[in-house]
């Protein structure tokens, strides 16, 4: 029997193109649902079957559930990654380690301490190349051609190239760049550039001729934080790449805060045509940069080195420091003509490439050491009785007081280093508001981490933040001063307080008479500067840059922050020492000498 076309029979057998979409939604939402419920059963399975593993048992961490297969686990890392990285490195109350994908991408993220010391132990694995790569060509703009020197570079940071790579010695760029930072912020050299960064920031805090801060009255700043951040950011560029890159370009530090606004986008690789900001003042610091190697190029002298005026040890007016001079000579590609482009005879990169590399360093040495001082200041203010404990320490211990005299530098920094509440305050401040993934990698072999394993070529995560929290290690004195809070005197033992000390009670050797600040027992705990060789180069100097404006700041200002509200930036998440969001306003006040303390 026939069906009529137009019969209501024939009709009701016809599906709406309506109902194949919701068979498709149906479908799709199903399939989601049993691709989540499936990666979560194996996800228990697997950490059941890691509780029950024989010791020394090596296995890989387990797959964090995701709901599509593919996607994984990238929108929750994208929207909070901090928050993302801390549920998946946390099972029934215990810090474990996971592999999470993101877009097809499998990351490993390990957490247990035991785990983070073998990491920062291990020989084999030092920062993965894909992180330059990405750090250079997405947040500073690094031209394509000048990555490839990375790309092809597989031997590691050591002096020891990797087993298994076979890279020329002159090609290492990983070991040789790691080697010059190395040698510009140890020694003499970091001696030479401490002297110098006391002596600018004493200059720059000190004198003040646009009389913002007038001495004796009460100044109201709209946002601490950038006004001494800025003297901060001056002194140090000038300290590392000298005066003549910010005389050219007074605008240069104005800009870089611009910049680090910014990079959480660039961080995201959100394109310019929807964020055209960030792109724009980035090349317009590359272009400021690229103005005074031109200028440097054409008045640096040999005997321009080592001017008292300029500081004395390796500084110069031009390129700054030593090792400034040293990537110029070494990184620019060399050609026959005797500029940076034709026929190449050694070198890496041209000027283009180098100014983006340089943006990178200027930036990752001053925004993290603003951030790190400011925040160590505004904790040490908003406390009185530990601004006049602090203020004591430095009079007593280091003669530096109201009192000492501004026309000379009056800071020793060796002698900073050896104060123990002020180093407390230091390390604290660090432990509170890193906020880093270290990344690791290990290009030629699987490496072994305990019970853990980490394939050959695979990048391995630390949240540093996770680490700094470990309830399990840190002491808070029976609860009394909890880890997301800021306790000046966490890292002091006193032998005559068993309960003192960065570390739980039960762990830790009393062995002197006096109080003192010590990171002892922290392996894989307090890391605010990575570990193993690719740990922080730059670290002593940056301990000089903190505790010495710190040391002005609070011996020569009254401050009063005006806001209790301060919210961390969790937009930030990963860049480096954590910033507020928003301004910190603040009544700031001269303190005159021989003034009593209030
Ligand atoms: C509070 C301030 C600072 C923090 C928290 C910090 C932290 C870090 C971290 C976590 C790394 C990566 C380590 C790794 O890959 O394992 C790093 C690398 C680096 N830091 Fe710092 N840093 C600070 C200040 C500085 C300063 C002041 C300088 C320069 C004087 C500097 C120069 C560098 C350089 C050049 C690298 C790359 C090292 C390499 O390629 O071998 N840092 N820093």
């Amino acid at each position: 029997m026939a069906l009529a076309v137009n019969s209501p029979a024939f009709s009701s057998l016809v599906v709406e193109p309506r109902q194949y979409y919701i068979a498709a939604v149906f479908i799709v939402v199903a399939a989601i649902l049993i691709h989540h419920t499936w990666s979560t059963i194996h996800y228990r399975r697997a950490r059941r079957r890691e509780a029950a593993a024989e010791p020394g048992g090596e296995q890989l961490p387990p797959a964090y559930p995701a709901f599509i297969p593919y996607v994984g686990n990238i929108a929750s890392f994208v929207i909070d990654t901090g928050k993302f990285i801390r549920q998946a490195t946390l099972y029934h109350g215990r810090l474990t380690s996971s592999k999470i994908t993101l877009l097809g991408r499998h990351l490993y993220i390990f957490q247990e301490r035991e785990t983070i010391s073998r990491i920062m132990r291990h020989q084999d694995l030092s920062s993965p190349m894909s992180l330059y790569n990405f750090g250079l060509r997405y947040l500073f703009g690094m031209p394509k051609a000048g990555l490839v020197p990375y790309a092809d570079d597989d031997s590691g940071l050591s002096a020891k190239p990797l087993p298994g790579s076979n890279v020329a010695p002159e090609k290492r760029i990983d070991h040789l760049l790691h080697r010059a930072y190395h040698k510009a912020w140890t020694g003499s050299n970091l001696d030479a550039a401490s002297r110098r960064f006391t002596h600018m920031i004493t200059a720059q805090l000190l004198y003040d001729p646009a009389e913002i801060i007038p001495g004796g009255a009460w100044t109201q700043l709209d946002d601490m934080f950038s006004y001494f951040g800025k003297a901060v950011s001056t002194a140090l560029i000038q300290t590392i790449f000298g005066p003549a890159l910010l005389q050219l370009n007074p605008g240069f530090v104005d800009d870089l805060w611009v910049f680090d606004d910014g990079l959480p986008w660039l961080v995201r690789k959100v394109p310019s045509f929807l964020v055209p900001g960030p792109y724009r003042v980035r090349s317009r610091l590359q272009a400021q940069i690229r103005r005074w190697y031109a200028y440097s190029r054409q008045w640096f002298r040999e005997d321009s080195i080592g001017s008292v005026a300029d500081g004395g040890g390796d500084a110069d007016p031009f390129w700054g420091s030593e090792i400034i001079r040293h990537l110029h000579r070494e990184m620019l590609i060399k050609t026959k003509s005797g500029g940076d482009r034709g026929n190449k005879s050694g070198g890496f990169m041209d000027s283009e490439s180098l100014s983006a590399h340089d943006l990178g360093m200027l930036w990752g040495s001053v925004s993290n050491s603003i951030s790190a001082t400011m925040m160590m200041a505004s904790h040490i203010f908003r406390d009185p009785v530990l601004l006049q404990r602090v203020r004591s320490e430095l009079e007593e211990q280091h003669d530096f007081s109201l009192d000492s005299p501004e026309t000379e530098t009056t800071i020793d920094f060796k002698r900073l280093w050896k104060l123990p509440l002020l180093c407390s305050c230091y390390a604290e401040t660090l432990r509170l508001h890193v906020e880093v993934l270290l990344m690791f990698s290990s290009p030629h072999s699987d490496v072994s981490l305990g019970k853990w394993r980490l394939p050959r070529t695979k990048i391995a995560l630390v949240n540093t933040v996770i680490a700094h929290m470990d309830e399990a290690v840190w002491n808070t004195k029976g609860g009394l001063y909890p880890l997301n809070t800021f306790w000046a005197d966490r890292f002091i033992v006193d032998p005559a307080d068993p309960s003192s000390g960065p570390v739980r009670p039960e762990c830790k050797p009393i062995i002197r008479k006096k109080p003192w600040f010590s990171t002892d027992g922290l392996d894989g705990s307090w890391i605010p500067y990575g570990g193993g060789p690719s740990m922080c180069p730059g670290r002593f100097l940056s301990k000089t840059v903190i505790l010495s404006t710190v040391a002005i700041l609070v011996t020569k200002f009254d401050m009063d922050i005006l806001t209790d509200q301060v919210v961390r930036d969790t937009w930030r998440f990963g860049l480096g020492v954590a910033r507020p969001k928003g301004k910190i306003p603040a009544r700031v006040r001269r303190r005159e000498a021989g003034e009593n303390p209030r």
